[in-house]
């Protein structure tokens, strides 16, 4: 199958919702009938993870209500977008905590992907570069993202040099949000997603969420460069909403 360009990528979708236990709710809902649609076509989906609080809330929903679902988790392939170098157990990681939260489901080791921790005897560099291996050319099926209020997904950064960075997973260094060292996949990785699906709440997030949506650089505003090669989900609560122009909220629905 052919794949579209990004130029020529779907509008993205803005779907509303009240708070932000409801976009923890929708994105679990949403995710568990798009894994076992996956799996009924025969296929091992291939998801890729956000960190962010946003996230850990929708994961506890997902951890919760996917042992009585369709999914058959031992056939889910687990990625991150991106991982603070720290420590395996330190407070900072994202993976750890995730994998806690969703032990119950039964994932498959094997099929878990976390990106290296910095007691792991690699450097930063070279961390990344494993990570690279690792995941060859896979393409997601559905790479999730948070928004930071400045505007990054994963551990891209505006005017930052991750924010332009060549490659598919990058060292990051002198992360304006601490801790400073970090690993990220790149738009070039995330925009090869078939879905791409944004979950973003708060009021903090207003205003990069509608430079976002209209068309910012990816360089200054790193959320405004993503998206799915067949669909761009944004789920958003209505505070993250409220600075988006009438015309495009109009679109979302509640
Ligand atoms: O490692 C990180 O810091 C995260 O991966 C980061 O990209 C996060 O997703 C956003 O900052 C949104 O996080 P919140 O939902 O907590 O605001």
């Amino acid at each position: 199958m052919t794949q579209p360009d990004v130029d020529s990528a779907p509008a993205p979708e803005i779907l509303l919702h009240a708070d932000a236990d409801a976009v923890a709710e929708a994105l679990a809902a949403r995710l568990l009938a798009r894994l076992a649609e996956i799996q009924g076509e025969g296929r091992v989906p291939q998801l890729c993870l956000t960190g962010g609080r946003i996230a850990t809330k929708a994961y506890g929903r997902l951890a919760e209500e996917g042992r009585s679902s369709a999914v058959d988790w031992g056939r889910v392939e687990l990625w991150w977008g991106d991982e603070r170098f720290v420590p395996a157990g330190d407070d900072d990681r994202n993976a750890e905590p995730v994998l806690e939260l969703l032990r119950p489901l039964g994932l498959a080791a094997e099929r878990v992907h976390v990106m290296p921790a910095a007691d792991a005897g690699t450097d930063l560099d070279d961390a990344a570069d494993a990570y690279a291996r690792e995941l060859g050319g896979t393409r997601f099926d559905v790479c999730l993202l948070g928004l930071g209020p400045d505007g990054h997904v994963a551990s891209l950064f505006p005017e930052h040099p991750s924010s332009h960075a060549e490659g598919r997973v990058i060292a990051v260094r002198n992360s304006p949000k601490p801790p400073p060292d970090r690993i990220s996949l790149t738009l070039e990785v995330v925009n090869a997603s078939a879905e791409v699906w944004f979950l973003v709440s708060g009021e903090d997030k207003a205003a990069a969420t509608a430079l976002a949506l209209q068309g910012a650089g990816p360089v200054q505003v790193p959320g405004a460069g993503a998206h799915g090669q067949h669909r761009t989900l944004w789920l958003l609560d209505r505070a993250a909403a409220s600075e988006l122009p009438p015309d495009l909220a109009q679109h979302g629905r509640f």
